[in-house]
């Protein structure tokens, strides 16, 4: 488990870096990030949450006590991403963060967001997300620009 920062932390508002090397510390960080983030029940993480101010976060929707209605998703490492397009969509919901304990709030998102990224090897992803993939996406993309769900929340 690595320690969380929380709201207030100047790390959570700063632009996070670019990831150049992608080597097996990088790799060891992804590991820490998805047990830290399943030990606290999360369906994301960025790295700028465990004071690593990367461009790197951690999507890993999966029903959970907070969230029950969460689609079933393989974890996924999202590296240095874009957002290329984003629907005209917009849809209200419940997020959390786990850098702002105990605190839910409504949360207006795109419906449907192209996205292009890196994974950990390095090799660049391009897809379409919607929904609360989508959803996570958007929140841990903030996180990266130094934004939180408090700067958003209606
Ligand atoms: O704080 C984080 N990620 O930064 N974790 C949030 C991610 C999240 C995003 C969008 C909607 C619901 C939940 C969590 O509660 O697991
Ligand atoms: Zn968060």
């Amino acid at each position: 488990m690595l320690p969380i920062a929380t709201y207030g932390e100047a790390v959570l508002r700063q632009v996070a870096a670019p990831v150049t090397v992608f080597d097996s510390e990088l790799h060891q960080l992804a590991e820490q990030m998805l047990h830290t983030m399943q030990q606290a029940n999360g369906v994301g993480i960025a790295a700028p949450q465990v004071h690593r101010s990367l461009q790197l976060f951690i999507m890993a929707s999966n029903p959970n006590p907070r969230y029950p209605t969460a689609p079933i998703m393989a974890p996924q490492v999202v590296i240095n991403p874009q957002i290329l397009q984003a629907s005209e969509q917009m849809v209200a919901g419940e997020e959390g963060c786990l850098s702002i304990p105990q605190q839910r709030c409504q949360v207006m998102r795109h419906q449907a967001i192209e996205v292009k990224y890196q994974d950990l090897s390095g090799e660049w992803c391009q897809e379409w997300l919607e929904g609360f993939i989508a959803r996570i996406f958007q929140h841990e993309f903030d996180h990266l620009q130094g934004i939180t769900l408090k700067e958003r929340a209606t």
